[in-house]
């Protein structure tokens, strides 16, 4: 199919390369929101650009109703408004604050840990996401997600970034910046006795790129219109 690749810097160079490996065509490289024009030439958009940038280049495709798979983070108070607006016209969409299957596993580890570590109130929960010094958000789409899967499953009402003067009930997060660290997220529950900790560490930015393109030609080739989740695209994938 033909894509277009909105923003591309160094996410967008990584998924042109497993989108031509998997048989597709980049036929718009875009650092701007792009024209209907340049749209309307193109079967699915993939946006990794900027969270000032995002919802604009979402809007663009959803009014053109091209299917857009979104890794853009830092942009999420406009999230319902995206939604809304995808349904309004019909459009294909999938957010994901993170693609790759390595995470997507994470998650749902994640998830029965909170479960199983609800009745346990000795133990503190904490968070850490390390990643390159050019990442302009923090913290991480990826700890956010991972933060409101823990307060839907524990005592938790709310995720504090930096994680400095928390109330009983807030779950700091830590955010680091070191040179060229690809996506480093650890979960850890901690009581005087003991430690539980979880890590997931991206060795590369290609499993972020697969998933991404994996998403693409998913809402490219679903029938019906709507707001997807990555969790979707798996599913089918494994059946
Ligand atoms: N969801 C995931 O799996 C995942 C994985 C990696 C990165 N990300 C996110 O993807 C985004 C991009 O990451 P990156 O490392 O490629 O960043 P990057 O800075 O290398 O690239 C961003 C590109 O967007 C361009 N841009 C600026 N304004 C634009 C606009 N209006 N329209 C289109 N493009 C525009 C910039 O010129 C740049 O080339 C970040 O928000 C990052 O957090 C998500
Ligand atoms: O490199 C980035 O920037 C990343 N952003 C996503 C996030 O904010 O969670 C995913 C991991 C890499």
């Amino acid at each position: 199919m033909k894509i277009a690749l909105l923003g591309y810097g160094k996410m967008g160079k990584t998924i042109e390369k497993i989108a031509l490996n998997r048989g597709h065509k980049i036929s718009l490289k875009a650092n701007q929101t792009p024209t209907s024009e340049e749209l309307n030439a193109v079967d699915a958009a993939i946006d990794f650009s900027v969270p000032h940038a995002a919802f604009q280049n979402l809007s663009a495709c959803f009014k053109n109703q091209i299917p857009v798979a979104c890794g853009t983070t830092g942009w999420l108070n406009q999230y319902q408004e995206a939604v809304e607006l995808c349904k309004q016209h019909k459009a294909k969409f999938i957010y994901a604050s993170n693609f790759s299957l390595g995470v997507n596993l994470f998650f749902e580890l994640n998830e029965t840990l909170a479960k199983m570590m609800r009745k346990f109130e000795a133990y503190q929960v904490g968070m850490k996401e390390i990643h390159h010094t050019q990442k302009l958000d923090a913290p991480s789409g990826t700890a956010i997600s991972l933060a409101e899967q823990i307060i839907e499953n524990s005592n938790y009402s709310n995720w504090k970034h930096p994680a400095k003067n928390l109330a009983k009930n807030e779950l700091g997060i830590e955010a680091e910046r070191i040179e060229d660290v690809k996506g480093t997220h650890t979960i850890t529950y901690t009581s005087e006795i003991d430690s539980i900790e979880i890590t997931h560490k991206a060795n590369s930015r290609e499993g972020f790129a697969l998933g991404a393109v994996l998403a693409a030609e998913w809402l490219a080739n679903k029938k019906e219109p709507g707001v997807y989740q990555m969790k979707d695209v798996l599913n089918t994938l494994k059946s």
